[in-house]
């Protein structure tokens, strides 16, 4: 299904509610199962909150993670400590090219049973669930940060927990955090110092109520909106200053586009009045690489040049982002340079109207790509891939005014 976005206004208002973040959310529910006791609100409703959750009462042989990368990380430790259960964990086309390997083999030295059902070192991978008796582990941390994630969730249930030491240069940190936070406020006991992890062992949890804060990620695409356009007043709910998420570092990032944030009680509010913008930007996203397309869109609609840096593991997510980002931003007439860990664009004088943006089954390149309808029309391929993560995208648009019509 293809969507011609389009708005006719350069005033934009609104309020709107966005569902919980799917990095808590899977998180929550992985702890939620291994230890019970949790009620979870703001849960996310996005696709890969539903496949963890189906995954999670699932009794079949084969659990199918469709595109959830979280899902695919964080169950690969939670099937090998499911003692007596066996479990062939499968995902998407692209899945099954996205690398499993370091956590496979950080499982094994730890004395799980996991094969590789096609090709070494990527799922599909069959796993004999077993009681771990080791209590250490160490993996390379440079190329993601879910294999951290998931040797931390399942840390508690082993019976002498478990202390993970990070080799070599950390990357998306933010998330790893965010895992020790998890578990702390679910009542596991932690710690993250000196690139060494330790997850104290536990048997079961109190009773707790924890809420999800709304993702980031997703809005991200509501920051590029308020920066594209020549005034805004956007509301988002439930958001908090002290986030976990290192999304959050939008407000921050944001404000060279005269996008201001100030923080309510449970909701953001961004405001543009001005119109000040810089020649360039330069940032470093090794923190937080899922909003590299929205920025670098942002950039591209306001002819800001920019420097992307800290991009290295773009090339293992939905799709190479950074190959799509660059095919894309071709055909509205941008310039761009890439390597394996950057993007710099060239401030580019006009755009190209409706362009047709591919999306590579990538839910951010649909919606990176969207915001730029304040500039130019645009077409809107494969458009519902947003449902990976924010399967109410459009609605929210069409809530501010945009047009969302099939092509
Ligand atoms: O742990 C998580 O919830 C995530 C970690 C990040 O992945 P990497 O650590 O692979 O960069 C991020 O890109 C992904 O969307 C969600
Ligand atoms: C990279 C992402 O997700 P995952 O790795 O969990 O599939 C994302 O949501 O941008």
């Amino acid at each position: 299904m293809k969507f011609k976005v389009n708005h006719s206004s350069q005033n934009i208002k609104g309020a709107l509610q966005i569902t919980g973040s799917k990095s808590e959310s899977n998180r929550l529910l992985i702890i939620e199962s291994l230890f019970k006791n949790l009620e979870i609100t703001n849960l996310s409703n996005s696709d890969d909150s539903q496949v963890m959750k189906k995954a999670l009462t699932s009794n079949e042989v084969e659990v199918d993670i469709h595109h959830a990368g979280t899902a695919m990380r964080f169950l690969t430790a939670y099937f090998a400590v499911k003692e007596g259960r066996e479990t062939v964990l499968t995902g998407s086309k692209r899945m099954q090219e996205r690398p499993i390997k370091l956590l496979v083999e950080a499982l094994r030295s730890m004395g799980a049973e996991i094969t590789y059902e096609k090709n070494e070192g990527y799922p599909p991978i069959r796993i004999q669930g077993k009681k771990l008796q080791a209590n250490s582990v160490s993996l390379q941390a440079n190329i993601s940060s879910q294999y951290i994630s998931a040797l931390m969730l399942i840390g508690a249930s082993l019976p002498h927990g478990l202390t993970i030491s990070l080799e070599g240069q950390v990357t998306s940190t933010p998330y790893i955090l965010m895992t020790l936070e998890m578990l702390q406020r679910s009542g596991i006991q932690g710690s993250f110092e000196d690139n060494t992890i330790t997850i104290e062992a536990c048997s079961a949890l109190s009773p707790k109520t924890i809420p999800v804060e709304s993702d980031w990620s997703s809005a991200s695409y509501f920051y590029s909106i308020a920066a594209l356009c020549e005034e805004a007043e956007i509301s988002l709910s439930n958001y908090r200053k002290e986030s976990l998420q290192g999304d959050s570092c939008l407000a921050k990032i944001y404000k060279q586009f005269g996008v201001t944030t100030s923080f309510g009680e449970n909701s953001i509010m961004l405001k543009k009045s001005k119109c000040s913008k810089p020649a360039s930007i330069s940032e470093d996203l090794r923190n937080s690489p899922d909003i590299a397309q929205t920025i670098a869109v942002t950039c591209l609609g306001l002819g800001v040049g920019c420097k992307l840096t800290g991009l290295h593991t773009l090339k293992i997510k939905e799709t190479d982002r950074l190959v799509a980002l660059k095919n894309e931003i071709e055909k509205l007439g941008g310039e761009v340079v890439i390597s394996n860990d950057h993007l710099e664009l060239l401030p580019a004088t006009s755009l190209k109207e409706n362009i047709e943006i591919a999306t590579y089954n990538d839910h951010r390149m649909a919606m990176a790509f969207a915001p730029i309808a304040l500039k130019t029309p645009v077409i809107i391929e494969d458009a519902m891939v947003v449902s990976k993560s924010y399967p109410d995208f459009y609605k929210d648009l069409e809530s501010l005014n945009f047009t969302v019509q099939n092509a």
